[in-house]
């Protein structure tokens, strides 16, 4: 028993030994990192990640650090229990990641828990030659002659969209109205046409709980909720907390795959006898052409493309991804109008301009117009809605001369990039989307600009994104006039809102931005006041 006891003790010892040497002596002293240029006033469990979270923005903390490192290609911090973590900083730095090493790194297991919890594994946690195998599979419906065919779903929608700007007008000459919530709505409904093959609010008749609403649900979850999230990339506690805010997560959760499970059973019954009704006319919902191909191979090869637990994967990722960062990119869009006039009015003459050649545009009309282009990337340059995307180098590898061992977690974060001021020069934080009509130098390169990221990994949805979102726009801007923003008030918490109208063209100004969170967007919603045009 004695002999059990010191065996326990010895044990224990070397654990708490071996915890201080990982968590404190390593980094701080022997770590071939350690001499790397990044902040050295570390907490000692939760290295920079306090500082992060309590930033005015969830970008904030690590741009002070590109400023104070501008020629650094990475920037060292240490992360959870003396994780270190290398930020992405230099545009050649960016490339050798994205583009030549590549499939040399992976993304690290927290970042699977992080945001494989809400947006499935799929295409997004896939890697190496699987990766590069299930991108060229479904290109099919992303592809620009599939883009060319579903513009009218967009432009439906987005008529659908501005009738909720008219009932929120009623027979007054102004109204306001918070943005986030109807423009989630509507980016959700078109990926379920695109995506899912129906229309989304045919299944608030089935289920007691909408598919929107179970994504609100997961998303915005409130402080507790956030924190337990967080802290489960970490330490895998889900499972064991009993708390409400954790119980509505699981159950969200767990709803949205039944839902999609059922929509797959009977998609697949509807093909095979030939009832389906197609919703995206020519072209082909993912689902549908998932289901069509595998189908198509299994007869030609005997084999199984996809299990039904690899296709919710996938169509999971696609939902996620598809309209939350659609919608928050149009939310920002609708802020910038409301706080800058001449841009609104500018763009408001290339779209009546348009609409009088072609009163319903197609694909590449809509693609031509160069300001709203402009409009559109200066949008996403400014406030792109993702703000980091996390790899793990999967082996040892030197990048602009640094020793990266195994193992190392690399953060790239597309804020540091697009505010990089020796990429886009001094005025990089300022909204001019008259800067696209000469981009010289390293603004040129495609690297400067990574709302999609480039590369292999590059965003499959941007062809897509892009056009729905312009085709929003010009719905809107033709009928609407955005004339200002109702402005958050830290003094009061938001209780009263002043209107903030112009001049306001730095990044965020007026607005209180959400941190901790995965994308960059406004805190409590937008709430826009406007007027019939
Ligand atoms: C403004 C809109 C959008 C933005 C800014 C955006 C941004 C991104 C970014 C940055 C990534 C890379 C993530 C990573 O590697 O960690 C990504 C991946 C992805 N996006 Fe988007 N996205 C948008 C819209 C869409 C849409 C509309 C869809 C589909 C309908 C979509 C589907 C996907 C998928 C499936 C991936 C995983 C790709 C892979 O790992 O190969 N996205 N997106």
């Amino acid at each position: 028993f004695r002999i059990l006891k010191w065996a326990q003790i010895f044990f224990c010892l070397q654990y708490v030994a071996h915890e201080i040497y990982r968590i404190i002596i390593f980094p701080n002293f022997f770590s071939p990192l350690r001499h790397l240029p990044g902040p050295k006033d570390h907490n000692l469990l939760l290295g920079q990640e306090l500082k992060k979270f309590r930033a005015e923005s969830p970008v904030g903390v690590q741009l002070e650090w590109s400023r104070k490192w501008p020629d650094a290609p990475f920037i060292r911090y240490l992360s959870i229990a003396g994780k270190e973590a290398l930020l992405v900083n230099s545009l050649a730095a960016h490339k050798a990641v994205l583009q030549s090493h590549v499939y040399d790194f992976v993304k690290p297991p927290f970042f699977a828990r992080l945001v494989g919890e809400i947006a499935g594994t799929g295409l997004l946690f896939a890697e190496g030659e699987h990766h590069r195998h299930q991108r060229k599979l479904l290109a099919g419906p992303f592809s620009v002659p599939s883009m060319r065919k579903i513009v009218p779903v967009f432009q439906d929608e987005a008529k659908s969209l501005s009738e909720v700007f008219d009932s929120a007008m009623g027979t007054g000459s102004r109204a306001s109205i918070e943005v986030t919530d109807v423009l989630s709505k509507s980016t959700m409904d078109t990926i379920g046409v695109t995506v899912l093959g129906i229309e989304l609010d045919t299944l608030s008749s089935i289920y007691p709980v909408g598919f929107n609403e179970l994504y609100h649900r997961m998303l915005q979850q409130g402080p507790l909720g956030t924190l337990i999230w967080v802290i489960n990339a970490f330490l895998p506690i889900r499972r064991f907390i009993p708390l409400e805010a954790n119980r509505k997560f699981i159950q969200a959760s767990s709803d949205l795959r039944r839902m999609l499970r059922d929509i797959i059973e009977k998609r697949t019954t509807d093909l095979s006898d030939g009832t389906f009704k197609r919703e995206v006319g020519e072209s082909r919902d993912l689902l549908t052409y998932m289901l069509e191909e595998a189908e198509a191979q299994r007869q030609q090869t005997g084999k199984e493309t996809w299990t039904t637990d690899d296709i919710i994967g996938h169509l999971l990722n696609f939902t996620s991804a598809g309209h939350e960062t659609s919608s928050t990119t149009l939310t920002w869009a609708l802020y910038v109008l409301a706080t800058n006039h001449g841009v609104q009015a500018r763009l408001r003459t290339e779209i009546q301009t348009l609409l009088k050649a072609s009163p319903k545009p197609n694909y590449d009309e809509i693609s031509r117009l160069p300001y709203l282009n402009n409009f559109v990337r200066e949008v996403l340059r400014v406030h792109s809605p993702p703000i980091m995307s996390s790899r793990q180098a999967a082996k040892d590898l030197v990048i602009q001369g640094v020793h990266i061992p195994k193992g190392t977690q690399i953060d790239l974060n597309m804020h540091i990039m697009h505010q990089n001021q020796g990429v886009w020069g001094p005025d990089a934080a300022v909204f001019n989307p008259g800067r696209w009509d000469h981009l010289t130098g390293d603004a040129a390169s495609p690297y400067a600009f990574e709302p999609f990221i480039q590369g292999p990994r590059m965003c499959p949805g941007k062809n897509f994104s892009l056009i729905e979102m312009k085709a929003f726009l010009i719905e809107l801007i033709i009928k609407w006039r955005f004339v200002g923003i109702e402005r958050w008030d830290d003094k009061t918490d938001g209780a009263e809102r002043e209107l903030l109208t112009g001049g306001e063209e730095e990044v965020g100004r007026g607005v209180k931005l959400a941190n901790p969170s995965v994308t960059y967007r406004p805190a409590g919603g937008l709430i826009v006041r406007f007027e019939r045009v």
